[in-house]
């Protein structure tokens, strides 16, 4: 396909909408004389290419008898529609690059034409449902002998409503090899092009008869503008511009249709870390947002059940795991659903390799199967898997590697306003019921609670219930009903005074204190025999369900670290013997 040198020329609005609607460009006709071929030599019919920067568009001039001059047009301009704009990145005003390119007459078709249709958002609905294949047909009918390229994008008309098309794949046939190296790869239309009609779910699925539908990662009316809605109706506060960047990064290149993703090389994430201090809201979040999701159920698996029952098991248990999504995959290949594994606390069973001794040499064989089945042999493109900890520094390296677990998204306490959220949502139930008293300022109580996790919001308003209640049994009300329960802000008041000192007992708050001084003491140990104490000192924790106790230890061994030599065996066998 030959073409000539080029001239500038500032892009400007078409003249009429019907304009909008021929896939064409028009300038004046002394411009149209600079680009004239003889219209008697169509079809195909001399075309211009628009270039911004990389981007091509090759759009018609002169289109048979109808000729694409306008006198409204000033010269040294050139009008396209909106979509045009959108393809090659420009807006009106801009100024792009025109060259006549005349196709020749064995220029390359397009043998199959992928296109996404969607209603314009001022267009009337369609009043009956329309079939695909009529829709292709049509299309082919208005835009034969018109060159497409790749991200080429246009407006139809069909039946009294507007569409937006855009180009999602172009296949052509024998050509393909031979036109590999052509960027963007183009065709031109012709009468035995095929069209496939591709719609996005939620919106005209149901009026376009035999479109293709991909399936959407997120849930039926879910939407971005609403999430902060979404996620107090999930019972999650302070957490909507953290989620946001979660959904955008974990989910993104499942947004696109798999068609549009493989042309675009996206890869798609198949792992987050999320990681913070306890009661940040990890678990909640790795099982809330399946609940936004178009996802099969999850597949919940706790690291600590998951080491208690793996004793003495094969890594069989981790592949069992993986089963349904292999099966998915073999199955439905791109179109399968998502499968969702949740590990919370995968520090328990994904240590580092090579560091853990005794009955913990299993924990290899452990990270070695999670290995294999994120990115083995096969790699399963269906698969998220969500793990939590507080404690990242202890998980194996190579599992939190790119294509692997390679989100890491850390979560800390809710500010002000996030703890506001936390105590309207816990306090929902209670002003539905009429308990809360009138007194209860909630903004006062998230001003007073600063450093606080979301858990320990959550029993803070639970534990002022408490004292309602008792208060209530004080007064002689025996057995007292919901009415006679008042929550008030004194009630409020102890509540926050008893957490407090209780949570500073147990050296869990202030919250983030906790965990720098934790992360700070194991710095100091780099010998993997103190290390290894302190993951069993975890562990026994863990088992005790005592976090004071791992907390107590830390604290001593600061004071005094030649003790942790001494005390490894002793730990080994306590723990046996657990
Ligand atoms: N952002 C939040 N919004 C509402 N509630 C929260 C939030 N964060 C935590 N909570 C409350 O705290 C409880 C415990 O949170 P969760 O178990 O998710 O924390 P975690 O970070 O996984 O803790 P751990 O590390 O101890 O397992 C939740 O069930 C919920 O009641």
């Amino acid at each position: 396909m030959a073409s000539s040198s080029s001239a500038p020329f500032v892009v400007v609005e078409h003249t009429t909408s019907e304009q909008c609607f021929t896939n064409l460009c028009y300038c004046c006709p002394d411009d149209l004389n600079q680009f004239a071929v003889s219209p008697r030599r169509g079809p195909p019919w001399p075309f211009t290419i628009i270039q911004k920067k990389k981007k091509k568009l090759y759009l018609a001039l002169l289109n048979g008898k109808n000729s694409t001059e306008d006198e409204k047009v000033a010269k040294g301009h050139i009008s396209l529609n909106p979509e045009h704009c959108k393809s090659l990145d420009v807006s009106f005003g801009d100024t792009i690059l025109l060259q006549v390119f005349a196709p020749p007459s064995n220029g390359v078709d397009v043998n199959v034409l992928r296109i996404m249709v969607e209603l314009l958002p001022e267009s009337s609905t369609p009043t009956q449902m329309i079939m695909a294949s009529t829709v292709g047909r049509e299309f082919i009918k208005t835009f034969y002998h018109q060159v497409f390229t790749e991200y080429h994008r246009v407006l139809f008309a069909y039946k009294g409503s507007s569409y937006a098309c855009s180009v999602v794949e172009i296949s052509l046939g024998e050509n393909e090899e031979s036109e590999s190296r052509r960027s963007p790869k183009q065709g031109m239309i012709r009468k035995r092009t095929k069209v496939i009609v591709e719609v996005p779910p939620q919106s005209l699925g149901t009026l376009i008869h035999g479109a293709e539908t991909f399936k959407n990662i997120f849930r039926e009316g879910f939407n971005m503008e609403s999430l902060e809605e979404d996620l107090i109706s999930l019972g999650i506060g302070g957490m909507t511009s953290k989620f946001a960047q979660i959904l955008q990064s974990a989910f993104g290149s499942r947004m696109v249709p798999p068609s549009l993703a493989k042309r675009l090389n996206l890869k798609h994430v198949r792992g987050m870390l999320l990681y913070g201090p306890p009661g940040s809201g990890k678990t909640l979040i790795a099982r809330s947002i399946c609940k936004l999701l178009n996802t099969k159920e999850p597949l919940i698996i706790n690291g600590p059940d998951v080491l208690n029952a793996f004793q003495g098991v094969s890594e069989g248990k981790i592949r069992s795991l993986f089963k349904a999504a292999n099966e998915d995959e073999n199955r439905y290949g791109a179109k399968s659903d998502l499968h969702v594994i949740i590990f919370d606390e995968i520090d328990s069973i994904a240590k580092k390799r090579g560091v853990a001794m005794g009955q913990y040499h299993m924990d290899d064989r452990l990270v070695n199967q999670l290995l294999t089945m994120i990115d083995g042999m096969k790699v399963l493109n269906n698969i998220f898997i969500i793990a939590t900890t507080n404690r990242k520094e202890l998980i194996d390296e190579a599992l939190l590697r790119e294509g692997r677990i390679e989100l890491h998204v850390k979560l800390e306490y809710p500010d002000e306003r996030g703890r506001l959220q936390i105590l309207d949502i816990n306090t929902r139930n209670m002003r539905q019921a009429f308990v809360l008293d009138e007194d209860v300022n909630l903004q006062d109580i998230a001003c007073m609670t600063d450093g606080c996790s979301g858990s320990a919001l959550a029993s803070l308003v639970t534990r002022a219930h408490s004292y309602a209640v008792v208060q209530a049994g004080e007064r002689g009300l025996m057995k007292p009903v919901k009415k006679d329960v008042k929550v008030t802000m004194n009630h409020f008041l102890r509540a926050i005074e008893d957490i407090k000192s209780r949570l500073q007992e147990s050296g869990l708050e202030p919250s983030s204190f906790r965990m720098e001084k934790e992360e700070m003491i194991l710095q100091q140990f780099s010998s993997s025999n103190l290390t290894e104490v302190l993951h069993i000192q975890q562990d026994i924790a863990r088992l005790k369900k005592d976090s004071a106790y791992f907390q107590a230890t830390l604290a001593s061994y600061k004071e005094d670290t030649v003790k942790l030599e001494k005390e490894l065996e002793t730990l080994r066998c306590a723990l046996d013997h657990m």
